[in-house]
């Protein structure tokens, strides 16, 4: 029926590094122009994990020159997944915190496994860092000002059950049904002429994107320079270290 599934593949955990943004990237530019593929169904293989978001090893104890080319691959993806022409569905089988709740909330629409395990949100100010405006401004666009101003400020991960119910993510079920699910709600979807669709989605989404297009250059410069503060890296470095404590 002209459905990819894409399934991010980075174990452990699915962290976004370079290359697997730069793979990401090109997999979608191929699909967007193959005609035969009207829709991508967006999902995980490893267990329990839809994706840890950014990688913080890419982040952290790095040169200005690497985060500027880290940065400029992490707006690419962003832009091709929110502006892509094809139907976006998420089948969201893991925890999906910062950039990985930013890959499902770029889909045209969200099931989620029902496992309070599993948490999604944009998380940032938990590890001492900043969501930039225009990961704030898809929150925005998706949960609405006042949820917005307060996940992002308190950092939120919300279980599915929460999830459903702010709007983060459009449906929960049970675990086992995801992928089903998320096959069902495209099927509806290809039911919609894909021209009318398409230009929807461009009239919803373009003011977002142009926001961000207009301003690149500048976006990339205050990302390395925030990221490279000591502070910064103080924060991502005990953030780091947490993460390890919580193994032992
Ligand atoms: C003024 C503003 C201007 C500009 C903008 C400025 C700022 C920048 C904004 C940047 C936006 C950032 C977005 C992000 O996505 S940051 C990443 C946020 N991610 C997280 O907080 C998730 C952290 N991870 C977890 O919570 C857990 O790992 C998870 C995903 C729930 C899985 O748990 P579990 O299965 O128990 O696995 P472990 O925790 O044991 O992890 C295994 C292994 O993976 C390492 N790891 C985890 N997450 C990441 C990651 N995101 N990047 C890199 N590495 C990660 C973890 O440390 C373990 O490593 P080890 O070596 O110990 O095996």
């Amino acid at each position: 029926m002209g459905v990819a599934v894409m399934k991010l593949r980075n174990p452990p955990v699915n962290s976004l590094s370079l290359e697997c943004l730069t793979e990401f990237t090109i997999s979608l530019e191929k699909l967007e122009n193959d005609k035969s593929i009207r829709g991508v169904i967006l999902t995980s293989e490893c267990p329990g994990i839809f994706s840890a978001g950014l990688d913080l090893l890419e982040m952290y104890g790095r040169n200005p020159a690497h985060y500027a080319e880290y940065w400029k691959n992490v707006q690419e993806l962003w832009l091709r997944l929110y502006t892509s022409n094809m139907i976006l569905v998420s089948a969201i089988n893991g925890a999906s915190p910062a950039g990985g709740c930013l890959l499902a909330l770029c889909c045209d629409y969200r099931v989620m496994a029902d496992n309070p395990k599993y948490t999604i949100g944009l998380n940032e100010s938990l590890l001492g860092i900043v969501a930039p405006f225009w990961f704030k401004d898809m929150y925005v666009n998706t949960i609405g000002h006042r949820e917005a101003e307060r996940a992002l400020q308190l950092g939120t991960l919300f279980s599915p059950a929460e999830a459903l119910k702010v709007g983060v993510v459009d449906e929960v079920v049970p675990e086992d049904q995801v992928h089903s699910k998320a096959r069902s709600v495209m099927t509806k979807w290809l039911a919609i002429p894909d021209h009318s669709r398409q230009l929807t989605k461009n009239m919803m989404r373009k003011a977002t994107a142009d926001n961000l297009i207009k301003q690149r250059e500048a976006d990339i410069q205050n990302f390395t320079s925030f990221i490279s503060k000591d502070s910064i890296q103080k924060s991502l470095h005990m953030y780091l270290e947490k993460l390890k404590q919580k193994k032992g």
